[in-house]
């Protein structure tokens, strides 16, 4: 699939879409092909500073930046929170070109809501990314729309592929995967800091033991993305018989820790069917 000569266009570039941004730009898209809208004239200057070339217009200043992105883009990437999605299709559902495929990375906004936004026929692909993406280390899954055909997934892969790995997944899988992956990255952060308030506990200085969890968290990352790595291989590889990290699993193991997991991540799938919920009631 060739993407040279793709117009790319970010249509609200927060944490999410600006992860991706980064690492398409990253894998070698030029930048004069890709433009980004956000609402404050700070943050478009603040992303041109930080990527040279990039075209960005503040919808606060031209309240036609997402029509003008929109109507030049072969691509667009919706990055609003999922309670503004409805509002940014209503705004550029009349410029968008009928082949332009149009991705949205909201949690909890479906197929059929985005369809229903847009005219018939245009090609629709929901994602879910993760922010690991800027460094080319996210995983984001696709799932196809009515209308969108071998080749736009085809395209949308090929266009994310240099974000990490692109998985595709059938629209009702869309809530676990982003309490697996899409949230995931929250997770690990999140243990990084309870291993952190654990050293202090232990009596190690505040700012070595941050330093200790984070490059402990962040180091373990970088052998799970060898070829071919297990977890729980890894883990037992770490793990003397009889030993002190042995005895630090039995305990997670005996306090229930892989149950606490899995019921934060149905949490997290739960809200997004909640958050489904109320955008389909508006
Ligand atoms: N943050 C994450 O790790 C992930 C987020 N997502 C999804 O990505 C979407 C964005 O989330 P975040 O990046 O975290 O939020 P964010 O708040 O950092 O980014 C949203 C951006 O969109 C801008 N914006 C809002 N309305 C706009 C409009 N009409 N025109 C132009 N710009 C507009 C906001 O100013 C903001 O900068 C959400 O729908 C979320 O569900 C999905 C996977 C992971
Ligand atoms: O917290 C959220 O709603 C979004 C979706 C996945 C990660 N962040």
């Amino acid at each position: 699939m060739d993407t040279g000569h793709i117009n790319l266009t970010f249509l609200g570039c927060g944490s999410m879409n600006e992860a991706i941004l980064g690492g398409i730009l990253a894998g070698g898209l030029p930048a004069a092909q890709v433009s980004a809208t956000v609402r404050r004239p700070e943050r478009a200057a603040e992303l041109r500073e930080r990527y040279d070339g990039l075209t960005v217009l503040a919808g606060n200043e031209d309240p036609e930046a997402n029509r003008t992105a929109a109507a030049g883009a072969d691509v667009v990437i919706l990055g609003v929170k999922p309670v503004g999605v409805a509002a940014l299709l209503a705004e550029i559902a009349p410029v968008l070109k009928p082949g332009t495929v149009v991705i949205s990375v909201a949690a909890a906004v479906s197929l059929e809501l985005l369809e229903a936004g847009l005219p018939a026929g245009q090609p629709v692909i929901r994602s879910m990314p993760n922010t690991p993406s800027r460094l080319g280390r996210g995983v984001v899954s696709l799932s196809a729309g009515t209308s969108a055909g071998e080749e736009e997934m085809a395209l949308a892969a090929e266009l994310l592929s240099s974000t990490g790995r692109v998985v595709q997944v059938p629209e009702e899988q869309v809530d676990a995967v982003s309490a697996v992956s899409g949230s995931g990255p929250a997770y690990a952060f999140y243990l990084a800091e309870a291993m952190a308030r654990a050293g202090v506990e232990l009596g190690l200085d505040p700012e070595l033991s941050a330093i200790l969890a984070r490059d402990t968290v962040a180091g373990a990352g970088y052998m799970l993305a060898e070829p071919g790595a297990d977890a729980t291989a890894l883990r037992r590889a770490v793990s003397s018989p009889n030993g002190t990290t042995e005895a630090a699993i039995r305990s997670f193991d005996e306090q229930g820790l892989p149950d606490v997991i899995a019921r934060g991540a149905r949490a997290a799938a739960e809200r997004a069917a909640e958050i489904t919920a109320e955008l389909s009631a508006k």
